[in-house]
């Protein structure tokens, strides 16, 4: 079986996209295919898969599975690829619409023509705190800002937002020593987060800007995760290290995102999205 895919990246967060309105794909078969297409030596390479998909709520759905084969709920770089894809192929006839996913339906607008678009914005709607919409253990209504966490022998200060998916966002002084690779793979599976999380260290430059690096539950350390990078400034601002309605850059291992939480309570995150490789994976 030949299945056409297009490869894109957001920051360097890069994903095998199909485009399930010209392939039809086994749902059984989609996790295995997800680790086949992220292996760099046998298949393509990638942190994941993603599914462009008919959608009835929305003008077109979005599906995410991380490199091991998991399926995420969402996905901020591959949303905004997403959104580049469907509009340059002409899938959309406007420029800002919606987008569904597992953990609710999205708008982005995109900046470009169809022949090229080159940033998109999302509004990624309105982040949850509560232990329960994590899912985090312990008290179902409380949130978690700044909780001692131990770990490793270690405590932490752990801030825990849910942006559809489950984020932990730790602050430490020096974004170069951040504990990632000791970390990250223990802490994305502590059974404090039933589902697992996304783990992320930021180091506050000043009150718009911050460095960040993340271990991606199901993939691990990637160049940049866009719901990550939502959920440090939301935890920077629960944390008053930054203000709402300013926008926020953020750095990330492959580059900027800006991104900013309004009082209305929605999230809103601009970047690029950047194609690489269009062509044809041999399935057996
Ligand atoms: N890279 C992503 C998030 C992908 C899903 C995540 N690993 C999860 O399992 O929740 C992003 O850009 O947001």
């Amino acid at each position: 079986m030949r299945i056409p895919f297009t490869k894109m990246h957001g920051l360097g967060n890069s994903y095998i996209y199909i485009n399930l309105f010209n392939v039809t794909l086994k749902e059984e078969e989609l996790s295995d295919l997800a680790k086949e297409l992220s292996n760099p030596n046998t298949g393509i390479g990638s942190d994941g898969m993603i599914l462009i998909t008919p959608s009835q709520s929305s003008d077109v759905g979005m599906r995410i599975f991380n490199k091991d084969g998991s399926e995420g709920k969402t996905c901020g770089n591959g949303l905004r690829c997403v959104a580049k894809y469907v509009f340059e192929n002409e899938m959309v006839k406007t420029s800002i619409f919606q987008i569904e996913t597992k953990a609710g339906n999205v708008t982005a607008e995109v900046h470009g023509t169809t022949d090229y678009v080159e940033s998109v914005t999302v509004d990624m709607g309105v982040p949850h705190l509560e232990r329960q919409s994590i899912p985090m253990q312990g008290p179902a209504s409380d949130s978690v800002i700044s909780e001692p966490f131990d770990v490793n022998g270690d405590t932490l200060q752990l801030t825990a937002v849910s942006m559809g998916n489950p984020h932990a966002v730790m602050f430490v002084d020096d974004i170069n020593q951040a504990p990632l690779y000791e970390l990250g793979p223990v802490m994305t599976k502590d059974s404090r987060f039933s589902e697992g999380v996304n783990v992320e260290f930021v180091e506050i430059i000043n009150k718009t800007e911050m460095h960040f690096r993340v271990w991606e539950r199901g993939s691990g350390v990637t160049q940049a995760c866009g719901t990550g990078a939502c959920a440090a400034t939301v935890a920077a601002i629960l944390n008053e290290y930054a203000e709402r309605d300013q926008l926020i850059t953020v750095h990330l291992a492959g580059g900027d995102l800006f991104i900013k939480w309004s009082s209305d309570g929605h999230v809103w995150m601009t970047g690029a999205a950047v194609t690489t490789v269009e062509g044809y994976y041999n399935k057996d």
